[in-house]
């Protein structure tokens, strides 16, 4: 079984796929660490990140760890985890999900995962598990988003929206919620009461 949980930046889609998978026994997959990832990379090798002959030999060590408490990236034995959601990284890794030979590559690291698990990420539901039976897509105003990540991040709340809509802006292409989704404004919600949610439709 495969649960696909995509929606906009910040919308909960790896606190609630966490929430999700633990409560169903399986592990959950962060497709957007993937490309965070890549464009860490590129910025520390000093790359284009609008340029994929560039990116790609970079990649040949990077691996997912798809635990159900938190994924973790792997390059070699360096752990990237921890650099990959900086203001930098955000900045960036818009520019580098536009290319579609970037997105092969993260597609077919997902595709070769084991099911059962919960994918979160943009196009989970529509492109790269366009079969899985239970799709989610998260919402919630930009406003809401910047509330909470203002909780985790030093800038203030009208420059995390700005980049935040800017960034929703730059990932719409792939960005379409699938059209046998149900989508979920988690604005009104608590973190528990989206997985409830969740949960309660899958039973
Ligand atoms: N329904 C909710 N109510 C309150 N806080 C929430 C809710 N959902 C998520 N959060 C909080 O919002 C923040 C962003 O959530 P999270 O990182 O899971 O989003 P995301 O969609 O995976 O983000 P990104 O797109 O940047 O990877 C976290 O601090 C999380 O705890
Ligand atoms: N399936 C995906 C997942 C992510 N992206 C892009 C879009 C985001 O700006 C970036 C980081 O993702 P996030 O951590 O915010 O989920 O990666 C994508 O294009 N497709």
């Amino acid at each position: 079984m495969i649960v696909t949980i995509d929606g906009v930046a910040a919308s909960g889609k790896s606190s609630v796929s966490s929430g999700v998978a633990q409560a169903l026994g399986v592990p959950y997959v962060s497709s957007g660490l993937l490309y965070r990832a890549v464009t860490l990379l590129g910025l520390e090798a000093g790359a284009d990140l609008a340029d994929p002959a560039a990116l790609l030999p970079l990649l040949s060590g990077v691996r997912l760890e798809p635990l159900a408490s938190g994924n973790r990236v792997w390059n070699d034995d360096h752990d990237l985890t921890a650099d990959l959601h900086s203001t930098r990284v955000d900045g960036g890794v818009s520019t580098v999900a536009a290319l579609p030979e970037i997105r092969e590559w993260v597609d077919a690291q997902l595709r070769a995962l084991p099911a059962p698990l919960v994918a979160e990420g943009r196009d989970m539901g529509t492109n790269v598990f366009p079969h899985a039976p239970h799709k989610f897509y998260l919402t919630a105003s930009p406003r809401v988003r910047a509330e909470r990540r203002a909780r985790e991040r030093p800038e203030d709340i009208p420059a995390i929206e700005a980049a935040l809509t800017e960034r929703d802006r730059q990932d719409t292409t792939q960005s379409a919620p699938a059209p046998d989704a149900r989508i979920i404004d988690t604005g009104p919600l608590t973190l528990q009461g989206v997985i409830d949610t969740i949960l309660n439709d899958l039973r």
